[in-house]
């Protein structure tokens, strides 16, 4: 990645912000420039030292760049690039991290001269929390990472941005941008529409009273439905194709449901059930061909100071390699829930035995139940 000299990061959000902030902890030494609308997402990247240069002047931010990252909504990118288009250098490469990219594309086209190679771009990582307080250096760790590339993208330019990727811990996957759209649509559009209704489905019952009651059950499916609006608007209406197809099979599968349920058809229910269990036990935890999968171990903790340093050392005495660690949101009150994930079986399987009759008594393998683990 070394490759870009000046990089210009326009948004300084929770993506531009982690971008910055990955190029930095990758050992990029050039300089990046961020721009912003907002004075204080600017003045907190330079806090964090994510950007070496702040401005709100769209022109002055790409003018020596030779690399302009677009991380604002989708909605400003019109009049950003007929904006930054005459100030830009014959050979910048624009890219942006919109989550959507056949609208993105198209648009680019439209408004940025020929000579500029514009290739999408779109990590698969965030956060319902936006900003750059949210921003993490490692947000983009084991992640697929699309960039689109057209008939005329050259091969060089590719190859930059696929290094870019690589460097900050992510997965470069070439496709194009409808293709993109119609495979976003369904696993990460369609899905937050339907957090968005399970989470409205509260008021429309007149039930959000219930709300403080829920499990992980409604916290898992809903925790994306706090995601920016806005944001999520410009999506759904620059995906419409995709998300209206999605509208009617599921009102399709609604209604299978209902007559399946109100028939008391045991068997076509359970027979759903176990289709979706099976779909969903099957999508590879780490990313198949990609990243090595882990085995993960599911630890019921007290929520007190101290217990997860506590965990950690028992498990590092006994030379296990955390490979992944996750606080469970999903409870609340004293217990609390927490994932760490190895490298093999026999590690898992060694951390299950050193935990489970130690202070973490309640200790079970995901796919077993606390009463099998406690039994065994
Ligand atoms: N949040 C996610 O999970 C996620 C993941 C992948 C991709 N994306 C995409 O990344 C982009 C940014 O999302 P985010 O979550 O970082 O949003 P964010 O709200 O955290 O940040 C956006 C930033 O853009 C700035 N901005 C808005 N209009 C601007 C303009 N005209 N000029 C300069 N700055 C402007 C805002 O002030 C804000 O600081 C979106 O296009 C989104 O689709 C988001
Ligand atoms: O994990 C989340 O909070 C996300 O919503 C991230 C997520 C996704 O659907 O996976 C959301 C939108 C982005 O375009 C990319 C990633």
């Amino acid at each position: 990645m070394q490759q870009f000299g000046q990089i210009a990061i326009i948004g300084m959000g929770l993506i531009g912000g982690s971008l910055a902030l990955a190029l930095k902890n990758a050992g990029y030494k050039g300089r990046i420039i961020g721009c912003d609308l907002s004075p204080e997402a600017l003045e907190e990247g330079l806090a964090m030292v994510a950007i070496d240069a702040a401005t709100q002047d769209l022109k002055e931010a790409v003018i020596k760049a030779e690399l302009v990252i677009i991380a604002t909504p989708v909605g400003f990118y019109s009049n950003i690039f007929q904006e930054i288009a005459e100030a830009l250098s014959k050979d910048t490469i624009v890219t942006d991290v919109g989550s959507v990219k056949g609208y993105v594309s198209r648009t680019a086209a439209s408004y940025l001269p020929e000579d500029i190679q514009f290739v999408g771009g779109h990590p698969m990582a965030g956060s319902e929390k936006g900003g750059i307080k949210a921003a993490t250096p490692f947000l983009f760790q084991n992640a697929y990472y699309f960039l689109t590339a057209k008939e005329n993208t050259k091969q060089d330019t590719i190859e930059k941005l696929e290094g870019l990727v690589r460097s900050i811990g992510a997965f470069p996957v070439v496709v194009e941008s409808n293709q993109h759209d119609k495979i976003v649509g369904q696993i990460s559009h369609i899905p937050h529409m339907m957090a968005v209704m399970l989470a409205n489905m509260l008021e429309r019952r007149n039930t959000t009273d219930y709300a403080p009651f829920a499990g992980g059950g409604f916290r898992d499916t809903t925790r994306i439905a706090a995601g920016n609006p806005h944001m999520w608007k410009d999506i759904f209406f620059f995906n419409k194709e995709e998300v209206l197809e999605g509208v009617t099979i599921l009102e399709e599968m609604l209604q299978e449901f209902k007559e399946m349920l109100a028939e008391e058809k045991e068997e076509e229910v359970l027979s759903a059930l176990q289709k979706a269990k099976r779909l969903r036990d099957s999508i590879p935890h780490g990313k198949k061909d990609y990243i090595p999968q882990v085995y993960d171990l599911i630890l019921d903790v007290e929520d007190r100071p101290g217990v997860l340093g506590e965990l950690t050392q028992i498990i590092g005495k006994h030379a296990i390699n955390i490979k992944e660690i996750e606080i469970l949101h999903a409870r609340e009150g004293e217990a609390g829930a927490v994932r760490i994930a190895v490298a093999s079986k026999e590690e898992q399987d060694k951390a299950y035995a050193i935990l489970r009759n130690g202070k973490f008594p309640l200790t079970y393998r995901k796919g077993e139940s606390k009463e099998d683990a406690n039994n065994s």
